[in-house]
């Protein structure tokens, strides 16, 4: 069982409102369709093995603009229905751009949509109910989730970011391997050097920080700090490492 996301700064280009990188995007598909297949589930495949794979996406370019625009956050949220519409829109925008790069590749990708499925609590704790993509893989498909919109208790609605989808899909469906495509190699050090392992946050707190590019859900010091929170081994890597991660070699920062 793989957890993949792919980052939004990855297959968008993240500085420039509702614009895709669709090479970047068409490079992903490559990569995932060709693990599929060796594991006999793409078209040339045996079928005698499966992959299962759960695939999301973060929103780059898509969600965080518009995110920002009416002030919402993962902890401030929005009773504007138009507004919640507008950010849950661009996602599905850019979720459709994302199915159908793996559907042209034969890769049998279907949506998952966080707001119609989970919801926070007064505490702001999210609960997302996973059986639904327990029985979309069981029945052969690839579930593609993404950073969304979400019903929180006392607040209307908040952005759940796909980092987090990420730790609550992995715990549930006990993961075997994690990972988060990211537009950097890995977690850096303050000289730009890839880190190899992080296991505890305030070994690397100096050196994390948010996103270059507009973005409401905390950038790189929001990913660790979630994936720490896990009990199995995660990877933070590059595009270009996407391949090895897929065929269980290590790729970028292992967070422990
Ligand atoms: N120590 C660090 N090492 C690497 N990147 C860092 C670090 N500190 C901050 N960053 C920033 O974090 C960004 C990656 O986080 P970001 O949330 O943008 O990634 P993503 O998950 O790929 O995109 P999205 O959130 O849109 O899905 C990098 O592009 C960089 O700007
Ligand atoms: C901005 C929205 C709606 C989702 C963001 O998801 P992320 O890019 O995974 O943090």
């Amino acid at each position: 069982m793989i957890v993949l996301k792919l980052g939004g700064s990855v297959i968008t280009e993240k500085d420039r409102a509702e614009t895709l990188d669709g090479e970047a995007l068409g490079r992903a598909a490559d990569a995932v369709a060709a693990t599929l297949e060796a594991a006999g589930q793409g078209p040339g495949g045996s079928e005698d093995e499966t992959a299962d794979l759960v695939i999301v996406h973060g929103g780059g370019s898509f969600g965080h603009h518009n995110a920002s625009e009416h002030g919402v956050t993962t902890t401030d949220g929005t009773h504007d229905a138009a507004a919640a519409l507008e950010i849950h829109g661009a996602m599905k925008t850019l979720n459709q751009f994302v199915l159908t790069r793996l559907l042209e590749r034969d890769v049998q990708a279907v949506p998952v949509h966080p707001f119609s499925a989970g919801h926070r609590d007064e505490t702001a704790a999210l609960e997302f109910p996973t059986g639904q993509v327990e029985t979309l893989l069981a029945e052969g498909f690839v579930p593609v989730l993404h950073g969304d919109m979400i019903a929180h208790a006392g607040s209307g609605a908040t952005v759940v970011s796909g980092d987090e989808l990420v730790v609550e899909l992995a715990r549930d469906l006990e993961a075997d391997r994690i990972g988060l495509c990211s537009t950097v190699p890995g977690v850096l050090d303050d000289a730009d050097d890839v880190i190899d392992r992080i296991s505890k946050y305030k070994d690397v707190e100096s050196v994390l920080g948010a996103s270059d590019a507009t973005d409401v859900t905390g950038g790189m010091a929001a990913k660790v700090r979630a994936l720490l929170e896990l009990e199995a081994e995660a990877s933070i890597f590059g595009l270009e490492a996407l391949d090895s991660f897929l065929r269980g070699e290590p790729a970028g920062t292992t967070i422990e």
